[in-house]
C-alpha cells in the first residue's frame, strides 16, 4: 500500500484483471463482500459469536453489489439482515444484478429512506453499500439522511452500533477526499463540511486505498482503513515506491510501506539519509545557510537553522543583517552566524562549498527578499560540487513574488523546493487555489502548479502533498493513527523548510524529491514521539532519539 489510485486507474487495474480472463467481475465482487465481512468480524471479534442483527444500504451499482453479497453472507451466519436498496433493481449492473437476485430469491429488499431505515429494529452493524469509486454527483436529499449520524438516535444506545463503509461512506469523492454538495462551490466561506453526516467507524477498501481516502475529509470520514486484498495486484504491479524518482501518474503515499508490506526503516528512510551511511567529513554532510530577518524577526530562521543541523548537515550557518547579530550570537552555538549587509554580495561571505539554502522564514516580504531568492536560485554547481545546492523556499520568499510568480519561475530550478501553506500557495497559484480550484483536487492543483514552477511543490497541511514536474506526486497523510493537531503550532513550517535543506544537503543524499517526503515524514514522526504540548522548538530535539529508534 504505497500508492493511492485514483477511481480511474482502479477500474484500469479491474479490467485488466478480468481481461485476463483468470477472474471474472462475480468473483470480484464476492471477495470483495467477504472481505468485508472479515474485515468486520476481525474489528470486532464478539460478533464472531451469536446471532446478530445488521442493516445494508446498498445502491444502484457495484459498491450495492457488494452490499448484497455482504448481506448474504451474514445471513448465511444467521444474522438477521435487513437491506434497503436506493435505484431500480432492473437497472443493476449485471453483477449487482446477479447478487441482488440471489438476495431477493428468499428475502425482501426495502426502500431506502430514512424513515425506513430508522424504523426497523435496532441492528449490531449498519453497512453503508450505497456508492463508492462511481460516485459522480451529490447525493440525493433522502439517501443523504438515510447515512446521516444523526439518524441512529433512532436507536438505543447508538453509539455502540458499528457503522461500516464500503469502499467508502457514500457521499466522499475518493479522487480528491471532498464530500460535494448542491451547495459548493463558490463560497469560500460555506462550511466545508456536509449537513448530513456519514461517517463510518470503519472502512473496508479494495486492493491499494484511494486518494480520497487521504485526502482532506477522506479521513475524517472514514476513520479507520482496512485493505481487503482481492487478487487483482499480479495484474498491474505496484510501481510508485516511496524513495525511488516518482512516478508520473501513480500518486504515492508517503509511508514505510511497499505493496501492502512493510518496510524495515533501515531501508526507507534510513537509507537515503547520509549520515546514517558511511563515514565522511563535515563538508561531505554540506553546509546549508539559512538567512534570517532582521533585530527581533530571527526566531524562524534559528529554528530552520537548528533542524537541518540536527537533519545532518555538516555545518549550517545563520546570515542575519549586522544590527541583528548580537541577537543571533546569544542564542546560536553549533549554528554559525555570519552578518549580511543589504548592499553585500552573497559570494563575499560564503563559498561555493554550500549545498543547500533555506530562504525565507521571517525575512520580510520585501523586494531585498525578491532580490537574495533570485541571487540564490542563480548559484549552481559549481567548483567541486557535482549538483544544484538545494533551495528551499518558504514563508516570505514565496509571498514575495504575490502577483509576480513568473519572475520566481524563471528562476527554479529542479533542486528548488517551494514549501507553501494553502495561503502561500494562492498567492503564487490563485487560479489553482480557493473557489478556482472547486472540482479539482490538491494533487492535481499541486501538480500543475510543480509543472508551472519547474520545481518541486509541497503544500502543507495534514494532508501534505508533493508533486514535481512532469507528473510525479505524493501524499503525506498525519492521519489514521498518526494525527498530530498539535502539529498546528507556530514554527512547525520553519522546521520543515530546515528539516528539507538539512537532509537534502549532503553530497550523497538521494534526490531532492526523495528527500523532502522523508522531511514530511519524520516532521510528523517528530511531533508524535513528543505529543501534546509540543512548541516549534521541540521538533528538531526529537530526532536523535528517532533517529536512534529508525537505526535499531
Ligand atoms: N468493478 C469491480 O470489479 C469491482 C468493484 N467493486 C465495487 O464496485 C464499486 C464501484 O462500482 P460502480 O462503478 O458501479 O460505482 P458505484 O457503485 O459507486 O456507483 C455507481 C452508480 O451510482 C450512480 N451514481 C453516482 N453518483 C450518484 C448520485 N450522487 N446519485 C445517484 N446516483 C449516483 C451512477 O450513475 C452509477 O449507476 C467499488 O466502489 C467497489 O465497492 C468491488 O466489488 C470489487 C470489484
Ligand atoms: N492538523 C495538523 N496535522 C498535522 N500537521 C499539521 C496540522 N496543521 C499543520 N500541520 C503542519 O504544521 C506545519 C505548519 O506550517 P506553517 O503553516 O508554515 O506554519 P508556520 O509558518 O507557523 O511555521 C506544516 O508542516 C503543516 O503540514
Ligand atoms: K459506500
Amino acid at each position: 500500500m504505497t500508492e493511492l489510485l485514483s477511481a480511474q486507474q482502479m477500474r484500469d487495474i479491474e479490467k485488466a484483471a478480468m481481461d485476463s480472463g483468470e477472474v471474472t467481475g462475480l468473483e470480484l465482487m464476492e471477495r470483495a463482500g467477504q472481505g468485508v465481512v472479515d474485515a468486520i468480524l476481525a474489528e470486532w471479534p464478539e460478533l464472531q459469536k451469536g446471532k446478530r442483527r445488521a442493516v445494508v444500504l446498498c445502491g444502484p451499482g457495484n459498491n450495492g453489489g457488494d452490499g448484497f453479497v455482504i448481506a448474504r453472507l451474514l445471513a448465511e451466519r444467521e444474522w438477521a439482515v435487513r437491506v434497503h436498496l436506493f435505484g431500480d433493481p432492473a437497472k443493476l449492473p449485471p453483477d449487482a444484478k446477479v447478487n441482488h437476485d440471489r438476495w431477493a430469491a428468499d428475502h425482501g429488499v426495502l426502500p431506502m429512506t430514512a424513515d425506513d431505515v430508522f424504523a426497523g429494529e435496532r441492528p449490531d452493524v449498519f453497512v453503508d453499500a450505497v456508492f463508492g469509486i462511481g460516485l459522480t454527483r451529490p447525493l440525493p436529499e433522502h439517501v443523504a439522511r438515510a447515512l446521516d449520524v444523526k439518524g441512529m438516535k433512532a436507536w438505543k444506545r447508538a453509539h455502540e452500533i458499528r457503522r461500516v463503509a464500503v469502499d467508502c461512506p457514500s457521499g466522499l469523492d475518493l479522487d480528491r477526499g471532498v464530500v460535494p454538495s448542491d451547495m459548493e462551490p463558490d463560497d469560500p466561506e460555506a462550511d466545508p463540511w456536509p449537513r448530513t453526516l456519514n461517517v463510518a467507524e470503519l472502512t473496508v477498501t479494495f486492493h491499494t486505498p484511494k486518494l480520497g481516502h487521504y485526502l482532506g475529509l477522506g479521513p475524517g470520514l472514514c476513520r479507520k482503513l482496512a485493505i481487503v486484498d482481492i487478487g487483482v495486484g499480479p495484474f498491474v504491479p505496484e510501481r510508485a515506491m516511496v524513495g525511488m524518482h516518482p512516478d508520473s501518474e501513480r500518486v504515492r503515499l508517503v509511508a514505510p510501506t511497499f505493496a501492502g508490506t512493510p518496510l524495515r526503516p533501515r531501508m526507507w528512510p534510513m537509507s537515503h539519509i547520509a549520515k546514517s551511511r558511511g563515514m565522511g567529513h563535515k563538508f561531505d554532510h554540506g553546509h546549508v545557510i539559512v538567512f534570517a530577518g532582521g533585530v527581533g524577526r530571527g526566531g524562524a530562521a534559528r529554528m530552520a537553522a537548528r533542524a537541518a543541523l540536527r537533519a545532518g548537515a555538516g555545518l549550517v550557518t545563520v546570515l542575519c543583517p549586522p544590527a541583528a547579530v548580537i541577537e543571533n550570537a546569544c542564542h546560536l552555538d553549533a549554528v554559525m552566524l555570519r552578518a549580511l549587509a543589504k548592499d553585500q554580495a552573497l559570494a563575499e561571505v560564503i563559498d561555493e562549498r554550500v549545498s543547500g539554502f533555506v530562504v525565507g522564514p521571517g525575512m520580510g516580504v520585501s523586494e531585498w527578499t525578491r532580490k537574495r531568492v533570485i541571487e540564490v536560485l542563480g548559484r549552481r554547481a559549481e567548483g567541486a560540487a557535482h549538483r544544484d545546492p538545494i533551495v528551499v523556499l518558504d514563508a516570505d520568499a514565496l509571498t514575495s513574488f504575490e502577483g509576480d510568480p513568473q519572475t520566481l519561475f524563471a528562476h527554479t530550478h529542479g533542486r528548488t523546493v517551494l514549501t507553501p501553506h494553502e495561503g502561500e500557495f494562492g498567492r503564487l497559484f490563485p487560479d489553482l487555489s480557493g473557489p478556482a480550484r472547486a472540482g479539482m483536487s490538491k494533487i492535481h492543483a499541486v501538480r500543475a502548479a510543480a509543472d508551472r514552477a519547474g520545481c518541486i511543490v509541497l503544500v502543507k497541511g495534514p494532508d501534505t502533498v508533493i508533486a514535481a514536474p512532469g507528473g510525479g506526486a505524493s501524499v503525506h497523510a498525519a492521519a489514521y493513527g498518526r494525527e498530530v493537531p498539535w502539529l498546528a503550532t507556530a514554527g512547525a513550517g520553519d522546521v520543515l523548510a530546515g528539516l528539507i535543506a538539512g537532509l537534502g544537503a549532503p553530497h550523497t543524499s538521494s534526490e531532492a524529491y526523495a528527500m523532502t517526503e522523508i522531511a514530511a515524514w519524520l516532521h510528523v514522526e517528530a511531533a508524535r514521539r513528543f505529543g501534546p504540548g509540543l512548541i516549534a522548538e521541540d521538533l528538531p530535539e526529537q530526532l536523535p532519539g528517532l533517529f536512534a529508534e529508525l537505526s535499531g
